[in-house]
């Protein structure tokens, strides 16, 4: 761990124990970044989540009902992810205020926009809306980032180098974060989508299970690889792949004849839509309440 890293002895809570919470805990620990001891995980309910959490990377963690420890770690927080449900987040924001100095909101709930937190939480909080994907866990996420405008330059070097050591970070305007959504934060489960339906087809056209497996998974490894090294385009490299005339073509064109493209742009959009969807329902009730 780097001592003179602008992370040491930074204290992170997470609100927020599901899977998201771990990928992240899960990365900074296996990037050696952060001392377990630096990160405090809560969550409103399920105790013996909170203990395998500990159990499996050291983190501490304090019960939503344990009020005085709770409220110890809120008020010495430097950063708190905010790991709920998007749903979740106006309310448990909410029971932050007046608890907290003044640390890095760091929020990757799909949706909430910045001005919703920065109106929930009240004065000149320091939010910053991230959308990573589970791919933190093993240190290769594509994440986004917007900041608010509140943040120092400060917060936004510690909240970039905390997500930063999770995979790469793209600075977005906050309007274009309903499209990162559907493309990089939902991505990973089209791919693992690809992935079984790959294997499937394999199987049920008479390969064993860990054959399947192994040749899908290598395929899928070796092409984001050629992808990431060779710095061609992906139509370049598909180009090398597809002899005239041969097997490549003849599989490419049942892809076009289903309009492939076509559905990868609705699937993108739907998940983006979905994004803006509940970012809306969440600011209308917000009004609701303050009406
Ligand atoms: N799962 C994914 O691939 C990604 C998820 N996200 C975002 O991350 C957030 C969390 O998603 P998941 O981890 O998938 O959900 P999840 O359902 O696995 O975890 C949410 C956790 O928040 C806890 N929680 C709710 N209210 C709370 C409160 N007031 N205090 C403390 N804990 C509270 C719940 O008990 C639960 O453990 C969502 O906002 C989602 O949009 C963002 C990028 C990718
Ligand atoms: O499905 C979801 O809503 C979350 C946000 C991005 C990935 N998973």
């Amino acid at each position: 761990m780097e001592g003179n890293s602008i992370l040491h002895g930074k204290r992170i809570l997470s609100v927020g124990a599901g899977s998201m919470a771990e990928a992240i805990i899960r990365g900074l620990i296996h990037a050696n970044a952060v001392d377990p001891s630096q990160i405090c995980v809560t969550n409103r309910s399920h105790s013996d989540r909170l203990q395998q959490l500990n159990k499996l990377y050291g983190v501490r963690t304090v019960e939503g009902a344990d009020t005085h420890a709770k409220v110890r770690e809120l008020a010495a927080a430097d950063v708190i992810l905010v790991a709920c449900k998007p749903y979740d987040v106006a309310n448990t924001l909410e029971t932050l205020v007046g608890k907290i100095g003044n640390p890095v909101i760091l929020s990757v709930a799909a949706g909430i926009s910045i001005p919703l937190m920065e109106s929930v939480l009240g004065g000149r909080p320091q939010v910053v809306r991230a959308m990573p994907n589970t791919a933190c866990a093993v240190l290769q996420s594509a994440t986004a980032v917007a900041f608010g405008q509140y943040c120092t330059e400060e917060a936004k070097r510690l909240s970039q180098e905390i997500l930063s050591l999770l995979g790469t970070v793209s600075v977005v305007e906050e309007s274009k974060m309903d499209v990162v959504t559907g493309v990089s934060g939902s991505g990973p489960a089209y791919f693992y989508y690809m992935v079984e339906a790959m294997q499937q087809a394999a199987e049920s056209m008479g390969l064993s299970p860990e054959t399947a497996r192994t040749l899908v998974l290598q395929t899928m490894t070796g092409a984001a690889k050629m992808l990431q090294e060779t710095g061609l385009d992906a139509r370049e490299l598909r180009r090398q792949v597809t002899s005239p005339n041969g097997t490549t073509m003849a599989g490419i064109r049942a892809l076009e004849e289903a309009d492939f493209k076509e559905l990868i742009e609705r699937t993108i959009s739907r998940a983006a839509e979905r994004s803006k969807e509940m970012g809306e329902q969440q600011a209308s009730l917000l009004v609701d309440r303050k009406l």
